[in-house]
């Protein structure tokens, strides 16, 4: 049986990883991935982990965290620091080391294996984790599908019903080319077959956020959800009087990068599971003040239904540029 090893760090993992990881994969029988993190790095090292173990189910994906020198002019004791490290969390002595940059063969050497260097001009796969760092939407084709809900901006169409919220997202995602999060108090009842009730309210905002964390997968550069568990905060408020404890967790956690808020100033358009024909006015004072109350920040949705979405795409298209 071969052994192999590779590693980095994953600062995210792009499709140029992805292409060494498979390589190697496919070179030896056995490969261990080492994922080199550091606290003061901008993304989470246990997340970098968890990512390059979703993409390499079939390796042996590990965590280094020693906080390491990163290059030989660092320290005088450098590569006798990253051999006992590595050697401490790899299975054995691999028989190949891979990489694509150079220090691949005083790495190799130090763990007494052979050196596989892996297309040292990045040609197959142009890219690095700098340039996606620096401009995640312009290389937005090299992020694995994983990856891609912590580079999205989240954009939250928000308010009272009847309002054009469902017409807005679909509408939105069609002009910006992605994905779109439909409203899941819709679809539980819808299936549910009975009027709401207060127990139902986690079950609503939990499938909310789960389907918004599913679908950010599918999004390029945004993702534009039919509301979020702080409408569901809202509603629970407005119809019980109450708002249990998980729907308040989430509805405080998950803050979307922009929300859409829009007016009652449309005709209503009555629908088995609408609720408040007169509460409009109300609704949307309450949202406006959960919104502000939490700092978010919002943009009002008023008028005809082409002012409406011309409002909307200036404020996704500023939203994009930050
Ligand atoms: N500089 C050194 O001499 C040296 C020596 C030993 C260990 N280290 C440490 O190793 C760790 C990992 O470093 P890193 O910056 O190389 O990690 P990285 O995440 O940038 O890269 C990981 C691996 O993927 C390869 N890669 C990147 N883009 C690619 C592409 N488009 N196509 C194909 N392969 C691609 C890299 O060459 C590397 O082999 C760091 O902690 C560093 O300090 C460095």
């Amino acid at each position: 049986m071969t052994t192999g090893m590779l590693l980095g760090k994953f600062l995210p993992p792009h499709l140029g990883h992805v292409y060494l990881g498979e390589f190697a994969g496919r070179f030896v029988d056995r490969l261990t991935i080492v994922v080199c993190s550091l606290q003061r790095e901008p993304i989470p090292g246990e997340l970098r982990f968890q990512w390059m173990r979703e993409l390499f189910p079939f390796d042996n994906v590990v965590h280094l965290t020693d906080e390491l020198p990163q290059e030989p002019v660092e320290h005088p004791d450098f590569w006798n620091l990253w051999r006992s490290a590595l050697l401490r969390v790899l299975p054995g002595r691999p028989d190949y080391v891979f990489a694509s940059e150079q220090y691949g063969w005083r790495l190799a050497e130090e763990l007494g294996a052979a050196f596989v260097p892996v297309d040292g001009a990045r040609s197959a796969v142009p890219v690095s984790g700098t340039v996606i760092r620096t401009d995640p939407a312009a290389n937005w084709d090299y992020l694995p599908r994983c990856v891609r809900p912590h580079f999205v901006k989240r954009v939250c169409v928000f308010g009272p019903e009847s309002t054009g919220k469902t017409t807005l997202a679909r509408r939105l995602a069609e002009h910006f080319g992605t994905a779109w999060v439909p409203e899941y108090a819709r679809t539980l009842l819808e299936s549910i077959g009975r009027e709401v009730r207060v127990k139902d309210m986690e079950r609503i905002a939990r499938g909310q956020a789960a389907s918004e964390d599913a679908l950010a997968r599918n999004a390029t550069r945004v993702l534009i959800a039919d509301t979020d568990p702080l409408a569901t905060l809202v509603w629970s408020d407005v119809l019980f009087g109450a708002v249990p404890p998980a729907v308040r967790e989430l509805a405080d956690a998950r803050a979307a990068d922009l929300y859409l808020l829009t007016e009652a100033d449309v005709p209503w358009v009555a629908d088995p599971v609408r609720y408040r024909p007169d509460g409009g006015r109300d609704f949307f004072e309450r949202c406006r003040a959960e919104l502000a109350a939490r700092g978010r920040r919002f943009v009002v949705i008023r008028g005809d239904w082409d002012e409406r979405f011309r409002t909307a795409v200036a404020a996704v298209e500023e939203l994009l540029r930050r």
